[in-house]
C-alpha cells in the first residue's frame, strides 16, 4: 500500500496523496516523515495536510503511527514539487504562466491544494461519451462504505457515473469542491453519497480524538506558515458532531423535493432512509424534527433564520451546525436575483468558520464547548444537542416571540443583507475586524459606524467547514463571472469538469427549423403529434415529451392549442401553486405524455425518459438552452429536440448550433441574448398581422384560438 507524499514547492507542506483511499486516511494520527534511515521530524496529520518545517527530497516516506481503520502502515516516495535549485521567483513565474487547467482535454489530475500549487483540477475525457465509470470502478473502490455502497445499489446505481467516480474522492478527503458537469451526469449522488456517509461516520465514531492532535500552538504554527488548515468533522468533539448537518441549497421547491427525494431513496438494511432529511422552501414552517440533511431554497432558509427567533438562536445553532454546504444549481445561485441571499447565507457560514478559528488559536481543545458562530450565543453554549438545535426555535413560542422581537430580527437582516451587498462573501475584505464585533451583533446605526471601523482581517483561519459547488453551466469568462468568483473565494477548492461540459450531449438528435405566424402550429403539431396529425389520427404519444415557452402566458396558449388538438397536456409553470406544480411532475413521471413548461422546468428537473424536447419558443439564452435539453438523454440515455426559433433568435440560434455542430463548448454565445428582437424594438419593426391557421380539428372558438396563437 504505498502512497505518494507531495511536498509543495516551499517543501513547507506535504501532502498525502492517494486515489481510491484517501477517505480513509483523513483521520487523526501523528506520523513521521524520514529520509533514508534519517528522522527528519514527527509530524501532525491536519486532515488533508501534512505538515513540516523540514525540508526533504525524493526519498521521503510517510509512516503513520498510530494505524486506523484498518490501515496498518503506509509509506510513500516523496516528490519534490519545484525542480532542484528553482528560486522562489522562478518557481513564482512558473506558477503564473500556468493557465488554469479547467480547459484540459484528457482526464488528468493535477494534485495540490495549496494556494502556492496548481488548482487541482480533474477534467472528464472529452471523448468519452459514457455515463458510467470503467467497470472495474466500484462505489468502494471510491472510498464509500458499504452501508452507502449497499444503499447506492438498492436504488439501482450498481456502479459510479464518470462523474461520481472523479468528484466523491475529492469530496470525501474534506475539500472544497467544485463540480461542474453537464446536465443528467449524476451530480446529485455525486455529493449526496459522500456526505451522508460522512455524516453517519461523524454520528457513529467513537470518543473525540485526543486534543493533542490539534493543540492552539500546532493551529497557529500552520497557521503562520499561511496556510489553510482544515477542521474535519472527526476532529470536532462528540456532541458537535452529533449536530453536525448537511444543507443542500437548491433554485426552487421542486428541485428541493427532487434532492430530498433521491436522499430518501438511499435506504438501510431495514428499509429505512439513511438520514432524517427536510425540505425548507417557501414559506414552510421549520421541521418538527432535527434533520441531517436539509434542502432548502434561499429564500426559504432565510425567511426561517430570521423569523420567530428573539434570541436569534436557531441562526446561531444552523450557522454552527452545518458543517457541509451544497450549493446546487451554483451558476444560478450566485448570480442574478439568488446572489443576494446566497451571499448573505455564505457570509454568515463563514463567520461562524471564522469565530470558531479564532476560538481554536487560544483555547486548549480541538473544539470550544462553548463556540459561537456569530458571537452572540452565550447562553446557547451549556444547552445539551437537543436543546441547542435550531429545530426547538419553532411553534407556538416562537410565533408569540415575533410581535416582541420583530423591530429588532429585520434590523438584523437588514444588517447582513447590507454586509452581503457591500461585498460580502465575494470581499473577504469586509469582513468583520479580528476580535471585533459579530457580523449579527451589529445592526443599526452603531452598526453602520463600526463596520466603517472594520480592519483588514487575516485571510487564513481554520476551516470548518466544507462547500460544494455544482452546475451544468458555469460561466467562466471575465471578473464578475461565477467561475471566476469561485476561484477568487475559494481558491483551495478542487475542480471536477465534466468532458461534455457546455456542449451538446452526443446521444441527442437536434432538429432546428425556423418558424413564422403562418406555420407555426403545424409545425408545432406535427413535432408533437406526429405527421398524420392533420388527418385527425393523433396517436398516444411514445416517448415523454416536454414542451417550452419563455412566458406562463405562452406556456398557457401552447398548452390551450394542444388541448384543441385533442391533446391533454400538462403544465408546468410560475403561474401554478406549487401543489399542483408538485402534481403535474408526479404524473409526467408516471403516466408520461406532454409536459408544456416555462424555464422553471429547465434547471435539474430529474424526469427518466424524456424522450422528446421541443422548444416551441428558442430560449432565450444558450445557457437555458444547455439546460432545457438536458431534460432528456440523461443518465447515458438517448433523447431528440426539436427546436423551433423565430427570426428574432436568429443569431443566438446560429451562434449555438455553429458550436453544436462544431462538437465544441457554447459558451462563446453565452452572452448572446435577444440581439434581433432588440434591433426589431429599435427600428419600429411592427407586429405583422395574424392569419388564420387552418388547423385540422378546431374545439375552441376561433376568436380564442386567435388570441392563442397570438400569444404563442
Ligand atoms: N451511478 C448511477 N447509476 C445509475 N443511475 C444514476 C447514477 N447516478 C445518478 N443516476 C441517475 O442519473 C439521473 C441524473 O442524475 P442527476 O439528476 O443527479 O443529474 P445531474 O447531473 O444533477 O443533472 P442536472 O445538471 O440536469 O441537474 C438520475 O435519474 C439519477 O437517478
Amino acid at each position: 500500500a504505498s502512497v505518494p507524499l507531495v511536498l509543495s514547492q516551499h517543501l513547507s507542506e506535504c501532502r498525502i496523496l492517494t486515489k481510491a483511499h484517501s477517505c480513509l486516511l483523513f483521520r487523526s494520527c501523528n506520523a513521521e516523515l524520514t529520509l533514508g534511515d534519517r528522522q527528519l521530524c514527527n509530524f501532525t496529520f491536519l486532515g488533508p495536510y501534512l505538515r513540516t518545517q523540514h525540508s526533504a527530497n525524493d526519498h521521503c516516506s510517510a509512516h503513520f503511527a498510530e494505524p486506523r481503520r484498518g490501515i496498518s502502515c503506509r509509506s510513500g516516495v516523496a516528490q519534490a514539487g519545484a525542480p532542484a535549485g528553482e528560486s522562489r521567483a522562478e518557481s513564482a513565474a512558473r506558477r503564473d504562466s500556468r493557465k488554469h487547467p479547467l480547459d484540459k482535454d484528457d482526464i488528468s489530475t493535477h494534485p495540490g491544494s495549496s494556494a502556492t500549487s496548481a488548482p487541482d483540477v480533474t477534467v472528464i475525457a472529452k471523448g468519452d461519451h459514457l455515463f458510467f465509470s470503467e467497470s472495474a470502478t466500484s462505489w468502494e473502490s471510491l472510498g464509500i462504505n458499504p452501508t452507502v455502497g449497499e444503499a447506492l445499489q438498492g436504488a439501482g446505481f450498481e456502479r459510479p457515473s464518470r462523474v461520481q467516480e472523479a468528484a466523491i474522492p475529492k469530496i470525501l478527503e474534506g475539500r472544497d469542491v467544485v463540480v461542474a458537469a453537464e446536465t443528467g451526469s449524476g451530480k446529485t449522488h455525486t455529493y449526496l453519497a459522500p456526505l451522508i456517509q460522512v455524516l453517519l461516520d461523524g454520528r457513529q465514531s467513537g470518543p473525540a480524538p485526543s486534543p493533542a492532535t490539534l493543540t492552539p500552538a500546532t493551529v497557529a504554527s500552520a497557521l503562520a506558515e499561511g496556510q489553510e488548515v482544515r477542521l474535519p468533522l472527526w476532529a470536532q468533539e462528540e456532541s458537535h458532531r452529533a449536530s453536525a448537518f448537511v444543507l443542500v441549497l437548491c433554485p426552487n421547491a421542486t428541485l428541493c423535493q427532487q434532492v430530498a427525494d433521491m436522499a430518501h431513496a438511499l435506504k438501510d438494511p431495514e428499509g429505512g432512509s439513511l438520514l432524517k432529511i427536510a425540505v425548507v422552501a417557501g414559506g414552510q414552517q421549520p421541521p418538527a424534527f432535527t434533520p441531517d440533511i436539509v434542502v432548502a431554497t434561499p429564500g426559504g432558509l432565510l425567511n426561517m433564520l430570521y423569523a420567530f427567533d428573539r434570541k436569534r438562536r436557531r441562526r446561531t445553532a444552523f450557522a454552527r451546525d452545518v458543517r457541509y454546504v451544497v450549493v446546487d444549481e451554483a451558476d444560478m445561485l450566485l448570480s442574478g436575483g439568488f446572489a443576494r441571499d446566497v451571499a448573505q447565507l455564505l457570509l454568515i457560514f463563514r463567520q461562524a468558520e471564522k469565530d470558531l478559528s479564532r476560538r481554536l488559536e487560544t483555547e486548549p481543545t480541538a473544539e470550544a464547548e462553548s463556540h459561537s458562530p456569530t458571537g452572540e450565543d452565550s447562553e446557547g453554549a451549556s444547552e445539551t444537542r437537543n436543546e441547542r438545535s435550531w429545530v426547538e426555535e419553532r411553534g407556538e413560542e416562537g410565533a408569540a416571540e415575533s410581535s416582541a422581537g420583530g423591530a429588532e430580527w429585520e434590523e438584523d437582516e437588514r444588517e447582513d443583507r447590507r454586509r452581503a451587498q457591500e461585498g460580502g462573501i465575494w470581499d473577504d475584505d469586509v469582513l468583520a475586524a479580528e476580535g471585533g464585533p459579530s457580523v449579527a451583533s451589529r445592526g443599526g446605526p452603531a452598526g453602520a459606524s463600526s463596520a466603517r471601523r472594520r480592519e483588514r482581517r487575516r485571510k487564513v483561519w481554520v476551516r470548518s467547514k466544507q462547500f460544494i459547488f455544482v452546475a451544468a453551466t458555469l460561466p467562466d469568462s471575465g471578473k464578475m463571472s461565477v467561475g471566476a468568483m469561485l476561484r477568487k473565494q475559494f481558491p483551495e477548492a478542487a475542480y471536477v469538469r465534466g468532458g461534455l461540459l457546455h456542449q451538446h450531449n452526443p446521444r441527442l438528435q437536434l432538429a432546428w427549423a425556423e418558424i413564422g405566424r403562418e406555420n407555426r402550429v403545424a409545425a408545432l403539431m406535427e413535432a408533437v403529434a406526429g405527421p398524420d396529425w392533420q388527418e385527425g389520427r393523433l396517436r398516444p404519444l411514445e416517448e415523454r415529451t416536454l414542451v417550452f415557452a419563455n412566458s406562463t402566458d405562452a406556456a398557457k396558449a401552447v398548452s390551450k392549442l394542444l388541448t384543441s388538438q385533442g391533446l391533454s397536456p400538462l403544465k408546468y409553470h410560475s403561474g401554478q401553486t406549487p401543489t399542483d406544480k408538485a402534481a403535474a411532475i408526479r404524473r409526467f413521471s408516471e403516466q408520461g405524455g406532454v409536459l408544456v413548461c416555462t424555464d422553471a422546468a429547465a434547471r435539474g428537473l430529474d424526469v427518466p425518459d424524456v424522450g422528446h424536447v421541443i422548444q416551441a419558443e428558442f430560449a432565450t439564452s444558450a445557457i437555458d438552452f444547455l439546460h432545457r435539453i438536458g431534460r432528456s438523454a440523461r443518465a447515458g440515455r438517448a433523447g431528440r429536440v426539436t427546436s423551433f426559433f423565430t427570426e428574432d433568435r436568429r443569431d443566438l440560434v446560429e451562434a449555438v448550433r455553429e458550436a453544436v455542430e462544431a462538437q465544441e463548448p457554447v459558451e462563446g454565445a453565452f452572452s448572446r441574448k435577444r440581439s434581433f428582437r432588440k434591433k426589431f424594438k429599435k427600428y419600429g419593426v411592427g407586429r405583422q398581422g395574424i392569419p388564420n391557421q387552418s388547423v385540422g380539428r378546431r374545439t375552441v372558438g376561433e376568436d380564442e384560438m386567435q388570441r392563442a396563437q397570438q400569444r404563442f
